[in-house]
């Protein structure tokens, strides 16, 4: 089965028409039983995600002591946000721009995009798999970007938004870029040659997530995206505006990541939990929505090639580390993902199933 069919999800209301129509208590298949969940972090907490500045990386001087740092934010965290980046903030505010409009364009505009059975690509949800299934409180757009030869242009907005092609094209681009660059810094961390996945992540695919969370008026019972762990190599995050919303968790607790301007957010997915034999894990984190405004974001899934292995670098596997992790191909790896999605949940994470 080719991996780009695997996925499939039931269409749903989008919640941007459920808020147009000005409701005043949210319908029960959004509302999520959130108690026995982990507590929120309070608004004080010593708690904050690590921040990366990429140009010390590249500094002679500070690269040391950077790396680092970088170490202990993907060790203890799996997340931080990444700063000094060349991508200009003028690209960054083009595509959220555009996935604003997106958004803003009436129902009938955007379900020319609308998903097609068996495919996830489109505008819609993620995942819908059953008639009784709670809903998450998101409209998305879901594009693979990279490799060009991937692209379903049937699903990319054509006339309007106006450029909107163009805007994802160069935006794509500018993520590739970023996610080789430090995954070459992911590797030297981990003690490896910087150019041990750089090929891999050059060739890869980049998919580009655009996620919109309607104003909701009880946000504390509903989700924007519920918890879970990104199954790509790395996740390169951009939040439109200072709107904060998405939460990861810490020691038990959700805490809110901070929005930084032109800041980047990025997160260690399964694949390189997986490469790094469990040194680096994925991190569980959810998006949470708020009363006032829609919150939209950027989410571009970094994966190797489909050539490479999935599996614990051998280089980190010797007498005292012995491998975690099973060896998957791609296909494999993805297939069984997929396969997943379409069962009800069992309660075993994905990731321990990729565990010896
Ligand atoms: O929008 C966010 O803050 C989180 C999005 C996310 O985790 C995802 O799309 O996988
Ligand atoms: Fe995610």
């Amino acid at each position: 089965m080719a991996t780009h069919n695997l996925g499939s999800s039931i269409p749903v209301p989008s919640v941007k028409e459920l808020v147009s129509q000005s409701l005043k208590t949210v319908p029960h298949r959004y509302l999520w039983n959130l108690h026995d969940d982990h507590p929120t972090a309070p608004a004080d907490t010593s708690l904050h995600v690590p921040v990366i500045d990429i140009s010390n990386l590249l500094h002679p001087h500070f690269h040391q002591i950077e790396l680092q740092k970088l170490h202990h934010a993907c060790k203890n965290w799996g997340i931080f946000q990444l700063i000094g980046h060349e991508v200009c903030g003028e690209s960054l505010n083009s595509m959220h721009r555009k996935s604003e409009e997106f958004f803003n364009l009436l129902p009938e505009e955007k379900k020319l995009y609308a998903q097609k059975l068996g495919s996830l690509e489109g505008y819609g949800q993620a995942f819908v798999i059953s008639e009784d299934q709670k809903l998450e409180w998101c409209d998305m757009i879901f594009l693979k970007a990279l490799p060009t030869n991937t692209r379903k242009l049937d699903f990319w907005p054509q006339q309007q938004p106006h450029n909107f092609r163009e805007a994802l094209d160069a935006y794509a681009h500018d993520m590739r870029n970023i996610a080789v660059s430090i995954i070459g810094f992911i590797a030297m961390a981990l003690g490896l040659d910087a150019k041990t996945f750089s090929n891999a992540f050059k060739g890869g695919s980049y998919d580009v997530r655009m996620n919109c969370y309607p104003p909701c008026p009880e946000p504390e019972r509903v989700i924007g995206i519920s918890s879970h762990a990104d199954i790509s190599g790395i996740t390169l995050l951009t939040d439109c505006g200072n709107i904060p919303g998405l939460q990861i968790l810490k020691d038990g607790q959700w805490v809110f990541v901070e929005p930084i301007t032109n800041g980047i957010v990025v997160n260690i997915g399964i694949i390189m939990e997986v490469v790094s034999n469990g040194i680096y894990k994925a991190p569980y984190h959810r998006a949470c929505v708020n009363r006032e405004k829609d919150r939209f974001s950027l989410v571009t899934f970094c994966y190797p090639d489909k050539k490479f292995e999935i599996k614990p670098a051998e280089q980190l596997i010797d007498s005292n580390s012995v491998a975690l992790y099973k060896s998957f191909t791609y296909d494999e790896y993805m297939q069984s993902f997929y396969e997943r999605t379409k069962l009800s949940d069992d309660g075993v994470p994905f990731v321990d199933t990729l565990k010896i």
